[in-house]
This record gives C-alpha cells, structure tokens and sequence, in this order.
C-alpha cells in the first residue's frame, strides 16, 4: 500500500514522500485523525536543536502526540474504525529492570525516526491502546504528553519518602497543568502548590491550594517534595528555587527538556541529602495506566479541555505550517491538527 509521509527537511520546511506499507506483515494500519504538537517537535521545526543533531535527525516526519482510527489488521484482533491511541515509543528488547523508554536500544517517533504525520502509520499492535469510541478527540489526542506525567507520578510514588504534606510543581504550562491535574486526583489529601512565572496561566490551576509567581514566595514556605516542569534556559532558576525551599531528604523530579547542560547547586543538594531522578517519555503501561485513570476520573478530561489551544484543519503542507506557526504564537494551550488527509 503506497503512503505518503510528510517530513520535516529543514527547519519550517515540510515536504511529502512516498513509503510501502506492507498488508501481509503483522503490523497494524491506523489512520492519525488528531495530532497535537509537542515543544520536542517545535525545537526540530524551528531549528533550535544543534546542527549537528538537526543533520543526524531530518529529514523526518514530527509528531509523537496522536490518535487515529485502525483502517487494516490482517489479523483481525483491531477492528476497523476502532479509536486508538498510538505509542511513540518502540522498544526492541525487553529488560526486567529497565523500563522500555529508558533502554537506549529503543527508538522513539519523530525524534529517531518517522513521528505521526503520514496519511497512514503502521504500527507494531503492542504500539496501540484503545480509547473509548466517544472520548474527545481533541484532549485525546495529547495523550502521549498525559501519559508522561502518569509516568513521572508513578515514579514519585516509587522515590518519595512517606511524608508527602506538601508538593511543589514548577512550571504555569501545558506539562505543569497535566501533572498537577493527576497529582490532585491521585494525592487528595497533599497540599499542592504551584509555582509559575504568569498570573494568567496560574489562575488556571484551579484545583490547586497554593499558586505563586516565582518572585513572590511567602517567607518560610517550605515544601516536602518537587516536580519541575518549566525546561530550557529557565531550569537552573527553577532548580535552583526548588532546592532552596525542599525540606531535607526530599525528592525533586526533573521532566524539563534543555538542550544544553544545567548548573546544579550541588553542596546543598548533599547537605540536604536530596534525590533527583529524570523522568522522560512513558511505555504502554503508562498509556494504559492514563486510559484507566480518563475512565476511573471522567472529570479529568474536563480539566484537560481547558488546555486545548488552537484546532487547525489540515489537508494540505500549508496548513501544517500554519499549525506550527500558530502554536510558536500561543500563550498556553495543545495546538491541535485535524489532520484530514
Ligand atoms: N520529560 C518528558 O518526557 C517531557 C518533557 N517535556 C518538556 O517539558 C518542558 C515544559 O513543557 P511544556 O509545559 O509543554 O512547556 P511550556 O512552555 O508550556 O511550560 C513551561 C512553563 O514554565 C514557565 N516558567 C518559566 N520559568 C519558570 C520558573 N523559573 N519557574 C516556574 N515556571 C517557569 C514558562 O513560563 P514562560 O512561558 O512565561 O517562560 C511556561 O509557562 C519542555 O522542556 C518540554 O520539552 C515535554 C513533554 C514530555
Ligand atoms: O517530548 C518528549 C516526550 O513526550 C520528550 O521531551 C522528547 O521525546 C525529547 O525528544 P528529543 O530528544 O528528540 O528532544
Ligand atoms: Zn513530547
């Protein structure tokens, strides 16, 4: 089956190519119908990377944040029609103490190579898990990024000590607002703080009990443990800030991208005796995990639609270029792409 494939060549550049899919193989065909763009697919499209790794990466297609109806299984286990969402990453090995998105052997969309923008994707069927047939496609379509914050709590549930009163979250945006919309769900009774650098956006995290800009913390405030979620050149303050006001003993999570190396006050990391750990990208379990969690929490999809930026209908390379420009320009918000191809 012929199918055509929209890359990424140079920065602000898309153009199409052709690829085979084959039918017989045991591979599932999906037809993306939502994709919603992520900051890793900005940092390609605008050329932010370094060029040595823009040469190593393009030309390929972006997006890791998608969901699509299954058009073809030979096997007939997926059924046409059926609502999926698609997982990004692709493990080639199994290990039992590694989790599949920390391997270095697996491979990841649109980072390592095609992401979701081609008419049809053929996927590996371990790579899809079902959504309900009626969810909002334009919330589901940003699983991927939920299910990296699911991701990031299930490993705050595995580093935190027990004492966990009160729990800071840097970072006022998209990855901020979906990990702090799961931590309330997950920990009702902590005190959750968020801490931001725009009045506007952090007037959205209504069900959090504290909200401050960065550069009006009340004094003594102190908190047990840390999420950060703000990346690139603002890290080091957020590090820094969230050093400062950790009680010892406590974990800080890092989910932040940045491309380039980040200055950590070590000294009062081991004064404090603090953990750090990363966490980056999600499995299937993760996938599952956040499916479960739409279904067990149905008002959590209502909180995420408050998070749905600009819908842009796409069928042709102008509009996708559209779609990314639009979203460079938003504010806060998933800049959706109805993708009709
Ligand atoms: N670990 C993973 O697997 C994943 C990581 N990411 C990464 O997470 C990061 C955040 O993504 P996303 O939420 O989409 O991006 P956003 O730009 O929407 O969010 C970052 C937010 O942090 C705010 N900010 C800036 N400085 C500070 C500060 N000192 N303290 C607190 N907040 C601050 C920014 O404000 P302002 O805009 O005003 O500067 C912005 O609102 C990115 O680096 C992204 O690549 C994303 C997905 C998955
Ligand atoms: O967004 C992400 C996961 O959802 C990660 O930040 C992304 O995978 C990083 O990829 P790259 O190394 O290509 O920047
Ligand atoms: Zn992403």
């Amino acid at each position: 089956m012929l199918n055509t494939v929209y890359r990424l060549v140079a920065p602000r550049r898309f153009e199409v190519a052709f690829n085979d899919i084959d039918l017989n193989s045991d591979k599932v065909v999906v037809r993306p119908t939502h994709l919603s763009i992520c900051h890793a697919d900005q940092r390609y499209y605008q050329g932010t990377r370094p060029a040595d790794v823009m040469a190593k990466k393009l030309p390929m297609a972006l997006i890791h944040e998608a969901i699509g109806d299954v058009v073809y299984d030979a096997t007939g286990e997926f059924k046409p029609g059926e609502l999926v969402v698609m997982i990004p990453n692709t493990p080639v090995e199994k290990d039992d103490i590694i989790a599949e998105n920390y391997l270095r052997s697996s491979k990841f969309r649109a980072s390592g190579f095609d992401g979701f923008m081609q008419d049809n994707v053929a996927l590996d069927r371990d790579r899809l898990v079902r959504l309900p047939q009626d969810i909002d496609r334009t919330v589901a379509a940003f699983t991927e990024i939920v299910s990296v914050s699911v991701h990031a709590l299930r490993r705050f549930e595995r580093f935190t000590h027990a004492r966990r009163n009160v729990v800071g979250i840097w970072g006022d945006g998209n990855l901020g607002y979906i990990t702090a919309v799961f931590f309330r769900y997950m920990h009702p009774d902590t005190k959750l703080i968020i801490f931001g650098t725009n009045e506007d956006k952090l007037s959205s995290f209504t069900f959090a009990d504290e909200t401050h800009l960065v550069w009006e913390i009340p004094e003594g405030l102190t908190i047990d443990h840390a999420i950060e979620c703000v990346g690139g050149d603002a890290s080091q303050k957020a590090i820094d800030q969230m050093i400062d006001l950790i009680q010892p003993e406590g974990t800080i999570a890092l989910l932040g991208v940045s491309e380039y190396a980040v200055p950590i006050n070590t000294r009062m990391v081991l004064e404090k005796g603090l953990h750090l750990y990363g966490s980056s990208r999600s499995g299937r379990a993760d996938f599952e995990k956040t499916v479960e969690l739409y279904q067990e929490y149905p008002e959590i999809l209502g909180y995420l639609s408050n998070i749905v930026g600009a819908q842009v209908e796409v069928s042709s390379i102008a509009d996708m270029t559209k779609a990314f420009e639009m979203d460079i320009n938003k504010m806060m918000g998933k800049t959706i792409m109805i993708w009709n191809k």
